[in-house]
Protein backbone atom coordinates (compact mmCIF):
# COMPACT_ATOMS: atom_id res chain seq x y z
CA UNK A 1 0.00 0.00 0.00
CA UNK A 2 1.12 3.50 -0.97
CA UNK A 3 0.44 6.18 1.68
CA UNK A 4 1.32 9.93 0.67
CA UNK A 5 2.47 12.38 3.17
CA UNK A 6 3.70 16.02 3.83
CA UNK A 7 7.38 15.60 3.51
CA UNK A 8 10.33 15.54 3.93
CA UNK A 9 10.90 12.59 6.21
CA UNK A 10 10.35 13.30 10.14
CA UNK A 11 7.24 15.56 9.61
CA UNK A 12 4.43 14.88 12.26
CA UNK A 13 2.50 13.95 9.40
CA UNK A 14 5.28 11.07 8.67
CA UNK A 15 5.05 10.01 12.27
CA UNK A 16 1.77 9.76 12.08
CA UNK A 17 1.65 7.18 9.20
CA UNK A 18 4.46 5.23 10.81
CA UNK A 19 2.17 4.77 13.41
CA UNK A 20 -1.21 4.20 11.32
CA UNK A 21 0.39 1.79 8.41
CA UNK A 22 4.20 1.00 9.29
CA UNK A 23 3.79 -1.95 6.61
CA UNK A 24 2.95 0.97 3.86
CA UNK A 25 5.31 2.24 1.19
CA UNK A 26 5.64 6.39 2.63
CA UNK A 27 5.53 8.68 -0.37
CA UNK A 28 6.75 12.21 0.38
CA UNK A 29 5.16 15.23 -1.18
CA UNK A 30 6.17 19.06 -0.92
CA UNK A 31 2.90 20.29 -0.20
CA UNK A 32 -0.73 18.97 1.40
CA UNK A 33 -2.32 20.10 -2.31
CA UNK A 34 -0.51 17.80 -3.95
CA UNK A 35 -0.87 15.15 -1.90
CA UNK A 36 -4.09 14.89 -2.31
CA UNK A 37 -4.34 15.41 -5.94
CA UNK A 38 -1.96 12.21 -5.82
CA UNK A 39 -4.91 10.43 -4.24
CA UNK A 40 -7.28 11.57 -6.72
CA UNK A 41 -4.97 10.51 -9.20
CA UNK A 42 -4.67 7.10 -8.07
CA UNK A 43 -1.04 7.43 -7.82
CA UNK A 44 -1.09 6.48 -3.97
CA UNK A 45 -3.57 4.53 -2.19
CA UNK A 46 -4.26 7.08 0.42
CA UNK A 47 -3.49 10.92 1.99
CA UNK A 48 -2.72 11.39 5.23
CA UNK A 49 -3.06 15.16 5.96
CA UNK A 50 -3.28 17.61 9.07
CA UNK A 51 -6.69 18.70 10.01
CA UNK A 52 -6.72 20.19 13.68
CA UNK A 53 -4.42 20.73 16.06
CA UNK A 54 -5.63 22.20 19.25
CA UNK A 55 -4.17 25.08 20.17
CA UNK A 56 -4.25 26.11 16.43
CA UNK A 57 -7.57 25.18 15.28
CA UNK A 58 -7.96 24.18 12.22
CA UNK A 59 -5.78 23.40 9.39
CA UNK A 60 -7.28 25.76 6.54
CA UNK A 61 -5.44 24.19 3.71
CA UNK A 62 -6.93 20.97 3.97
CA UNK A 63 -10.10 21.85 4.89
CA UNK A 64 -10.74 24.16 2.09
CA UNK A 65 -9.08 21.84 -0.89
CA UNK A 66 -10.60 18.36 0.35
CA UNK A 67 -13.94 20.68 -0.17
CA UNK A 68 -13.33 22.71 -3.01
CA UNK A 69 -10.89 21.06 -4.78
CA UNK A 70 -11.45 17.21 -4.74
CA UNK A 71 -13.85 14.47 -3.86
CA UNK A 72 -11.81 11.98 -1.47
CA UNK A 73 -13.23 10.86 1.05
CA UNK A 74 -12.20 10.70 5.40
CA UNK A 75 -11.77 7.02 5.75
CA UNK A 76 -10.03 7.06 9.34
CA UNK A 77 -8.47 9.41 11.37
CA UNK A 78 -5.56 9.74 13.92
CA UNK A 79 -5.27 11.85 16.82
CA UNK A 80 -1.56 12.50 17.58
CA UNK A 81 0.53 13.89 20.83
CA UNK A 82 2.58 16.53 19.07
CA UNK A 83 6.16 17.89 20.74
CA UNK A 84 8.22 20.71 19.31
CA UNK A 85 11.47 21.31 19.98
CA UNK A 86 13.91 23.76 19.35
CA UNK A 87 16.63 22.19 17.07
CA UNK A 88 20.29 23.49 15.82
CA UNK A 89 23.34 22.46 14.05
CA UNK A 90 25.37 20.87 16.96
CA UNK A 91 28.20 23.52 16.04
CA UNK A 92 26.05 25.81 17.47
CA UNK A 93 24.49 23.69 20.76
CA UNK A 94 26.61 25.81 23.27
CA UNK A 95 25.21 29.58 21.75
CA UNK A 96 21.61 28.52 20.82
CA UNK A 97 20.46 31.64 22.83
CA UNK A 98 21.79 33.63 19.81
CA UNK A 99 20.06 31.80 16.74
CA UNK A 100 19.91 34.72 14.32
CA UNK A 101 16.50 32.97 12.78
CA UNK A 102 14.04 30.91 13.82
CA UNK A 103 12.46 28.53 11.03
CA UNK A 104 9.53 25.89 10.71
CA UNK A 105 5.82 25.21 9.51
CA UNK A 106 3.73 28.03 10.03
CA UNK A 107 1.15 25.65 11.96
CA UNK A 108 4.45 25.09 14.25
CA UNK A 109 5.56 28.51 15.08
CA UNK A 110 2.42 29.04 16.21
CA UNK A 111 2.15 26.60 18.52
CA UNK A 112 5.11 27.69 20.23
CA UNK A 113 4.50 31.48 19.99
CA UNK A 114 4.41 32.58 23.48
CA UNK A 115 8.12 30.82 23.62
CA UNK A 116 9.48 32.50 20.87
CA UNK A 117 8.37 36.04 21.69
CA UNK A 118 9.17 35.18 25.61
CA UNK A 119 12.73 33.92 24.79
CA UNK A 120 13.33 35.13 21.38
CA UNK A 121 11.80 38.82 20.95
CA UNK A 122 13.03 40.15 17.55
CA UNK A 123 14.57 37.11 16.04
CA UNK A 124 13.23 36.59 12.41
CA UNK A 125 10.65 33.79 12.19
CA UNK A 126 11.10 32.11 8.21
CA UNK A 127 7.96 29.84 7.21
CA UNK A 128 8.54 26.59 5.72
CA UNK A 129 6.71 24.08 4.04
CA UNK A 130 7.17 21.35 6.95
CA UNK A 131 8.76 21.32 10.28
CA UNK A 132 10.97 18.68 8.80
CA UNK A 133 11.63 21.13 6.09
CA UNK A 134 13.01 23.22 8.44
CA UNK A 135 15.17 20.92 10.52
CA UNK A 136 16.78 20.09 6.87
CA UNK A 137 16.97 23.50 6.25
CA UNK A 138 19.10 23.99 9.02
CA UNK A 139 21.22 21.04 8.42
CA UNK A 140 22.29 22.61 5.34
CA UNK A 141 23.52 25.76 6.49
CA UNK A 142 26.04 24.49 9.44
CA UNK A 143 27.81 27.92 9.08
CA UNK A 144 24.99 29.62 10.14
CA UNK A 145 23.61 29.77 13.43
CA UNK A 146 19.84 29.06 13.22
CA UNK A 147 17.20 26.82 14.99
CA UNK A 148 14.34 24.68 13.33
CA UNK A 149 11.28 24.08 15.69
CA UNK A 150 10.16 20.56 14.63
CA UNK A 151 9.94 17.02 16.42
CA UNK A 152 12.56 14.60 17.69
CA UNK A 153 12.44 12.70 14.43
CA UNK A 154 13.55 15.16 12.72
CA UNK A 155 16.11 15.77 15.31
CA UNK A 156 17.62 12.20 14.67
CA UNK A 157 16.65 12.46 10.99
CA UNK A 158 18.63 15.30 10.19
CA UNK A 159 21.41 15.47 12.71
CA UNK A 160 20.61 18.35 14.48
CA UNK A 161 21.34 19.13 18.73
CA UNK A 162 18.62 19.29 21.25
CA UNK A 163 18.56 22.81 22.32
CA UNK A 164 15.38 23.05 24.14
CA UNK A 165 12.54 20.46 24.35
CA UNK A 166 8.97 20.76 24.32
CA UNK A 167 8.72 24.44 23.59
CA UNK A 168 5.32 24.34 22.77
CA UNK A 169 2.79 26.72 24.94
CA UNK A 170 0.63 24.56 26.11
CA UNK A 171 1.18 20.91 27.57
CA UNK A 172 -2.17 19.22 25.68
CA UNK A 173 -0.79 19.63 22.23
CA UNK A 174 -2.40 17.09 19.86
CA UNK A 175 -2.86 17.43 16.09
CA UNK A 176 -5.56 14.84 14.19
CA UNK A 177 -4.51 13.56 10.84
CA UNK A 178 -7.36 12.83 8.28
CA UNK A 179 -7.04 9.71 5.91
CA UNK A 180 -8.03 10.41 2.71
CA UNK A 181 -8.95 7.93 -0.19
CA UNK A 182 -11.13 7.54 -3.32
CA UNK A 183 -14.83 7.08 -2.96
CA UNK A 184 -14.93 3.15 -1.95
CA UNK A 185 -11.60 2.67 -1.10
CA UNK A 186 -11.85 1.41 2.51
CA UNK A 187 -8.42 1.45 4.41
CA UNK A 188 -9.10 -0.38 7.90
CA UNK A 189 -7.29 0.78 11.19
CA UNK A 190 -7.50 -0.81 14.30
CA UNK A 191 -8.24 -0.78 16.72
CA UNK A 192 -10.69 1.94 17.12
CA UNK A 193 -11.73 4.30 19.96
CA UNK A 194 -14.31 6.38 18.31
CA UNK A 195 -16.46 6.73 15.34
CA UNK A 196 -17.36 9.91 13.05
CA UNK A 197 -19.34 11.24 10.76
CA UNK A 198 -18.02 14.54 8.93
CA UNK A 199 -21.20 16.31 6.29
CA UNK A 200 -20.19 19.95 4.43
CA UNK A 201 -23.89 21.92 4.74
CA UNK A 202 -24.32 24.82 2.99
CA UNK A 203 -27.41 26.61 3.90
CA UNK A 204 -30.07 28.84 1.98
CA UNK A 205 -29.56 31.82 1.32
CA UNK A 206 -30.97 34.72 4.09
CA UNK A 207 -33.44 32.00 5.76
CA UNK A 208 -34.10 33.26 9.45
CA UNK A 209 -33.13 30.41 11.64
CA UNK A 210 -32.15 27.51 9.10
CA UNK A 211 -28.92 27.04 11.46
CA UNK A 212 -31.43 26.41 14.31
CA UNK A 213 -33.05 24.19 12.36
CA UNK A 214 -30.44 22.02 11.16
CA UNK A 215 -29.61 21.48 14.44
CA UNK A 216 -32.18 20.44 15.68
CA UNK A 217 -32.15 17.86 13.02
CA UNK A 218 -29.90 16.62 15.48
CA UNK A 219 -30.69 17.19 18.31
CA UNK A 220 -34.32 15.78 18.35
CA UNK A 221 -32.65 12.41 16.71
CA UNK A 222 -29.81 12.64 20.15
CA UNK A 223 -27.33 12.58 17.43
CA UNK A 224 -24.09 13.81 19.56
CA UNK A 225 -22.38 16.75 17.59
CA UNK A 226 -18.29 16.57 18.27
CA UNK A 227 -17.86 19.95 15.82
CA UNK A 228 -19.81 22.71 14.09
CA UNK A 229 -17.30 25.10 11.97
CA UNK A 230 -17.64 27.63 9.39
CA UNK A 231 -15.61 28.36 6.51
CA UNK A 232 -15.91 31.06 3.34
CA UNK A 233 -17.64 29.93 0.54
CA UNK A 234 -15.00 31.77 -1.38
CA UNK A 235 -18.14 33.55 -3.75
CA UNK A 236 -18.85 36.11 -1.90
CA UNK A 237 -18.55 38.30 1.67
CA UNK A 238 -20.79 36.68 4.21
CA UNK A 239 -21.31 33.04 2.47
CA UNK A 240 -20.26 30.30 4.85
CA UNK A 241 -20.49 26.44 4.70
CA UNK A 242 -20.73 24.44 7.79
CA UNK A 243 -18.22 21.26 8.07
CA UNK A 244 -20.25 18.84 10.96
CA UNK A 245 -18.91 16.34 12.88
CA UNK A 246 -21.60 13.65 14.82
CA UNK A 247 -19.66 11.03 16.99
CA UNK A 248 -21.70 8.31 15.25
CA UNK A 249 -20.94 6.05 12.11
CA UNK A 250 -23.15 6.17 9.40
CA UNK A 251 -26.08 4.15 10.19
CA UNK A 252 -29.35 3.37 8.47
CA UNK A 253 -31.86 5.65 9.94
CA UNK A 254 -30.56 8.17 11.89
CA UNK A 255 -27.83 9.75 9.74
CA UNK A 256 -29.82 9.37 6.50
CA UNK A 257 -33.33 11.00 8.35
CA UNK A 258 -31.21 13.74 9.34
CA UNK A 259 -29.86 14.34 5.64
CA UNK A 260 -33.20 14.16 4.36
CA UNK A 261 -34.22 16.83 6.89
CA UNK A 262 -32.08 19.34 6.11
CA UNK A 263 -32.65 18.28 2.24
CA UNK A 264 -35.94 19.27 2.70
CA UNK A 265 -35.27 22.69 4.57
CA UNK A 266 -33.09 23.43 1.41
CA UNK A 267 -29.54 23.33 2.69
CA UNK A 268 -26.98 20.97 0.54
CA UNK A 269 -25.39 17.92 2.08
CA UNK A 270 -22.11 16.64 1.19
CA UNK A 271 -21.06 13.67 3.00
CA UNK A 272 -17.07 14.26 3.57
CA UNK A 273 -16.79 10.32 5.09
CA UNK A 274 -17.99 8.22 7.94
CA UNK A 275 -14.82 6.45 9.16
CA UNK A 276 -13.23 5.40 12.73
CA UNK A 277 -10.89 7.73 15.19
CA UNK A 278 -7.73 6.23 16.10
CA UNK A 279 -5.54 7.77 19.50
CA UNK A 280 -2.03 7.28 18.95
O1 LIG B 1 5.19 20.18 9.40
C1 LIG B 1 4.85 19.08 9.84
O2 LIG B 1 5.59 18.34 10.48
C2 LIG B 1 3.50 18.62 9.57
O3 LIG B 1 3.25 17.45 9.55
C3 LIG B 1 2.41 19.68 9.40
C4 LIG B 1 1.76 20.09 10.72
C5 LIG B 1 0.46 20.95 10.44
O4 LIG B 1 0.17 21.30 9.32
O5 LIG B 1 -0.23 21.27 11.42
C6 LIG B 1 1.32 18.89 11.45
C7 LIG B 1 1.34 18.83 12.80
C8 LIG B 1 1.77 19.95 13.64
O6 LIG B 1 0.59 20.55 14.13
C9 LIG B 1 2.55 20.95 12.88
C10 LIG B 1 2.62 20.93 11.53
Amino acid sequence: MKIGYLGPEATFTDYAVRQLFPEAERIPFVSIPECMDAATAGEIDAAIVPLENSIEGSVNLTIDYLVHETDLQIVGEAVVPIRQHLLVHPNHLDKWKEVQLICSHPHALAQCHKFLHKEFKGIPLEHMSSTAAAAKFVQSHPERNIAAIANSLAGEEYGLALAQQNIHDYSYNHTVFAVLAKSGESISIDPTVESKTSLMVTLPSDHAGTLHQVLSAFSWRKLNLSKIESRPMKTGLGKYFFIIDINLKIDDVLIPGAIAELEALGCTVKMLGSYSSYKI
